[in-house]
């Protein structure tokens, strides 16, 4: 999927309009013009031939997919699916998939995962429909739902592992008040707009998904406006789910994706944060000066009731609660069996001059704080001296 990406970002245009002269038309002088809607069409239908193989009419009434933006997107489900431990052929959601059901039609080209595409506009899953069999992509591949705005979205997809969405941008003002864009934003009012905007599109998904904590579903959001980070983020926060990210890309204009699980999972920090932003979650990976060299094998292996194995440079330590307390010592263990099943893992890295520990499965962040502090202690100690 990168090396698509990157092709896509370095496309040009000159010689794409000269094997495919329908794109002539849209350049001013030497430049390709952006700002219109038809010259949008042509282009995507074009990106799609031309680097996916798939034969696309797209309606001109509708929203255009913006083809590379589509595929970043789909680049962050990889990395989730994959850090999350989603398996070879995860099944996706794509809710509100449009008339071309663009996501899970890219997905099924580039990857061996599964979709469900939902939609409240029947005639768009008819054209998305269409797109399928013209292209021949079984309904295995791919399934097409018709939804009602305001229905549970997760009700009857139990064993799905990644929601992805790119919801109605505007809210029911801001339609109206639409500036005029350069191009002009051009679609059907439900594919624009939805009742509180996108954040509250958001909000709702965010308010059903805590009905099913026992699911290890991620769920994903496009947002198209900063400042909807802000509630989205504070929604979260407020419903204490704190295995959330956030990811940002920009062509022209900056979007940003939300993602959130009650999968204990721990994803690395560098899908999950954005530069420069207080909406940016706890991190998951912390790394600690080496202020003296110390026996990280011989340290974490002397703790009892925990366990180490190594993975090459990596250590992987594993504890079912702060078993290293003094609290715990003088209970004699009764907290020990707080978390359940696998309890905390961390991997471990010795690096030249500091400790990286990757807190990477858990759900109770006081045990990685306290195995920090734990080892920040042991790294100040001069060699010897007992904790
Ligand atoms: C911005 S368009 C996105 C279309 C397509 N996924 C894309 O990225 O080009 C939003 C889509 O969400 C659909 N939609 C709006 N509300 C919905 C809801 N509650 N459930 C499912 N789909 C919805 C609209 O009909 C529209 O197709």
């Amino acid at each position: 999927m990168d090396e698509k990406v990157r092709l896509l970002e370095n496309i040009n245009f000159h010689q794409l309009a000269a094997q495919h002269p329908s794109l002539d038309q849209f350049f001013v002088g030497s430049q390709y013009n952006f700002d219109t809607h038809e010259g949008l069409i042509e282009l995507a239908q074009v990106i799609l031939l031309e680097y996916f193989q798939l034969k696309v009419q797209l309606d001109k009434t509708r929203l255009c997919p913006r083809i590379p933006n589509r595929l970043k997107y789909l680049r962050l489900v990889g990395s989730l699916v994959e850090q999350f431990k989603l398996g070879d052929s995860p099944l996706i959601l794509d809710i509100g998939t449009g008339h071309t059901c663009i996501y899970p039609l890219l997905g099924s080209r580039l990857t061996s995962w599964r979709f469900i595409g939902t939609d409240i506009d029947e005639r768009s899953l008819e054209c998305a429909k269409k797109v399928l069999e013209e292209n021949n992509v079984s309904s295995e591949r791919i399934q097409l739902k018709l939804v009602r705005s305001g229905d549970d979205p997760f009700m009857d997809i139990e064993n799905c592992d990644v929601v992805m969405t790119n919801p109605p941008f505007y809210d029911e003002t801001g339609i109206k008040q639409n500036k005029p864009e350069k191009p002009v934003l051009v679609g059907k009012p439900t594919e624009l707009a939805t009742e509180g905007g996108e954040s509250q599109f958001i909000i709702n998904m965010i308010n059903h998904s805590v009905k099913y904590p026992g699911r290890n579903t991620v769920y994903s959001s496009l947002v198209g406006k900063y400042n909807s980070l802000e509630p989205v983020v504070g929604k979260l926060k407020e419903l204490n789910i704190t295995n959330y990210g956030l990811s940002e890309f920009s062509n022209k204009t900056k979007r940003w994706i939300v993602f959130w699980t009650f999968n204990k999972n721990r994803p690395s920090d560098n899908i999950r944060m954005i530069k420069r932003s207080t909406f940016n979650p706890e991190k998951h990976e912390i790394f600690i000066p080496l202020k003296n060299k110390i026996n990280l094998v011989d340290f974490l292996s002397s703790i009892q009731r925990t366990t180490i194995e190594r993975e090459n440079e990596v250590i992987v330590f594993k504890t079912k609660g702060i078993v290293w307390s003094r609290k715990f010592r003088r209970t004699n263990g009764t907290n020990f069996l707080k978390e359940k099943g696998l309890g905390s893992i961390f991997r471990i890295t010795e690096l030249e001059t500091k400790i990286k520990i990757h807190w990477c499965y858990g759900d109770d962040r006081a045990v990685f704080e306290s195995l920090l502090g734990l080892i920040t202690r042991k790294t100040q100690q001069s060699s010897g001296e007992p904790l």
